[in-house]
């Protein structure tokens, strides 16, 4: 059986440590926009895969919905300095993206991506894989033994620390991909189908996980279960042929079906934005 701690007896003390570890600016709970994304046009060599997007994200769970090709991948890796826009802005509290210079270098100190997929050195274990992210993320020296310690805490993998990533189960490996991401302790984390291959109670583990670093992150998730959506999201983007179409809350999304309840309302909500499911 896996569980996180967070979600056991010693709930109480990995609290204590995420408030201590995972507290942030002043900005916590005010409820104002930290990540500010403007008129983000992006093209693979003549096709244009993101026309015009703009949105504005607060601290919590913001899940991007949209069907296959829509377009979601291409604005996390955007958002994670991967993809260079061809035009258009991004600001992470208030400090601008500007891709390919040192200031973007430090932007990107605050901000973790989990991936659809990675690739990794077989034979790294996975404390070395974690220590390296520490390091791609200049994570001081002397916080890299603490840091490691705690996201391999919360994820539930601090027994097979020493064991080489080559020896873990597509589910351990995307949990060893989110403890590189939070790892910096990153401002906003963005992750791509996280609970993608995951059995259920893994992803109720994860939900849990979300649920408690989400007051302190712009989290931003791309998924295609409603369960994810039923369990995690406080604000929806829904997001169709590379623009966003519709923004707002679970509640808000329910509203557009007519009469459903649970997920079918969720789907049916989805579809009458979209004329179809995700
Ligand atoms: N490296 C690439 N070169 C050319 N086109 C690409 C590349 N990566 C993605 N695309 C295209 O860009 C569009 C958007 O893809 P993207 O992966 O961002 O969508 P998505 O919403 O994440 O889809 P999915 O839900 O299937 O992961 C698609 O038409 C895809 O074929």
């Amino acid at each position: 059986m896996i569980t996180l701690p967070l979600a056991g007896v010693s709930t109480e003390l990995n609290r204590r440590v995420l408030r201590q570890d995972f507290r942030h600016s002043d900005l916590v709970s005010s409820g104002v926009d930290v990540l500010e994304v403007k008129n983000i046009k992006f093209s693979y060599g003549r096709k244009v895969v993101l026309a015009d997007v703009s949105l504005d994200l607060a601290y919590g769970a913001n899940l991007f919905l949209g069907r296959n090709g829509a377009g979601k991948t291409t604005l996390m890796r955007v958002l994670a300095g991967a993809n260079r826009p061809d035009s258009g802005e991004v600001r992470l509290d208030g400090e601008p993206f500007q891709w390919g210079s040192g200031s973007t270098r430090r932007v990107l100190r605050r901000v973790g991506w989990l991936p659809q997929t990675f690739g990794f050195p077989p034979r790294m274990r996975v404390d070395e894989f974690i220590a390296y992210a520490a390091w791609l993320k200049e994570v001081p020296s002397s916080r890299v033994a603490e840091r490691s310690r705690v996201v391999l805490e919360l994820v539930d993998l601090t027994e097979r620390s020493r064991e080489p990533l080559k020896s873990l189960s597509g589910g351990q490996l995307r949990r060893a991909g989110l403890a590189a991401a939070m790892v910096a302790d990153p401002e906003l984390l963005i992750l791509d189908e996280p609970t993608a291959g995951l059995d259920p109670e893994q992803r109720d583990n994860f939900h849990e996980l979300v649920r408690h670093v989400r007051q302190e992150k712009v989290v931003v998730v791309a998924t295609h279960l409603l369960e994810d959506v039923d369990a995690l999201a406080e604000h929806l983007v829904v997001i169709d042929q590379g623009a966003v179409r519709w923004t707002g809350t679970p509640a808000e999304l329910v509203r557009q079906a007519d009469g459903e309840v649970g997920l079918g309302a969720l789907r049916a909500g989805f579809q009458a934005l979209i004329g179809q499911e995700s």
